[in-house]
């Protein structure tokens, strides 16, 4: 059995006429980082929106252990344990800490939420101690755990993550980096996108970036932070950065 968790496979997708994705092709590890990079605009959060199947491919396949997703709906892509926390925030503000993890645990039912939130709260000792707090009321670090820990209540197989990173000190930003080390290794897989390269290639496996929708450059996380032109790949030229022609997946 391969170890292939996620494989976009020649993937066309965009806004009305304008194509982001460009046949687009790579494959993401089961229990690994992969953390995807590239200039703004490239395209990065769109992988995650589609595989989330909040945009539909015009063209190629998008499989989930071998299997096609594309075309599901959300609360399908839930059930097969597909969890993504957008970029922002996305709580509901007015609502306390708790009745946002029982609406995160929506389709689990109540009972299972309740039985897992102990478990989800653990990695989160600050968000434990206000579950009566508005969500609004919680510092940005706090709320983005929120987040997290209301997408870990499902348990999910794959974590989609758009810019963690955004608005946390750097203490919290290693809390939570650290967090989806540690759920990779447990065989969470994760795709990310950060802007915070260096910290995020330091736990990840394995890093793309894209250009335009394409793919330029696939290489190990560890080869890349020793590029001495990683920069580049946050303003586009990740072709100089690339020592080696782009991996072809
Ligand atoms: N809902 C939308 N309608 C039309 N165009 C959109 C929409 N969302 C994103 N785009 C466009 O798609 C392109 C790719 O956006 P995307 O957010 O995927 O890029 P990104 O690589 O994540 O960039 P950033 O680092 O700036 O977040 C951009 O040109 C953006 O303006």
């Amino acid at each position: 059995m391969s170890d292939t968790c996620i494989e976009f496979n020649d993937v066309v997708a965009g806004y009305k006429d304008f194509m982001i994705l460009n046949n687009l092709s790579f494959k993401a590890q089961t229990g690994s980082i992969t953390l995807l990079l590239g200039p703004n605009g490239a395209g990065k959060s769109t992988v995650l929106k589609t595989l989330f199947g909040l945009l539909k491919p015009r063209q190629g396949t998008i499989k989930l252990y071998g299997e096609s997703v594309v075309g599901l709906t959300q609360k399908d892509l839930l059930a097969k344990g597909i969890a993504f926390v957008p970029q922002g925030r996305n709580l509901f503000g007015q609502l306390t800490v708790w009745q946002n993890l029982e609406l995160g645990g929506i389709t689990i039912g109540k009972e299972l939420t309740h039985e897992r939130t102990p478990e989800v709260l653990e990695f989160f000792p600050r968000v434990k101690q206000r579950m009566n707090s508005m969500a609004s009321a919680l510092s940005g670090g706090e709320q983005k755990q929120l987040e997290i820990g209301r997408a870990l209540l499902l348990r999910p197989k794959v974590i989609l993550i758009d810019e963690p990173s955004i608005g946390l000190s750097p203490m919290v930003v290693g809390d939570v980096f650290k967090l989806l080390r540690k759920l990779a290794d447990q065989g969470t897989t994760v795709l990310m996108v950060e802007q915070n390269v260096k910290s995020a290639l330091k736990i990840s496996d394995e890093a793309i970036a894209l250009e335009s929708g394409r793919l330029v450059l696939q290489k190990p996380a560890s080869e890349l932070l020793a590029d001495p032109h990683i920069e580049r790949l946050f303003l586009g030229g990740a072709h100089a950065a690339n020592a080696a022609p782009a991996a072809t997946v």
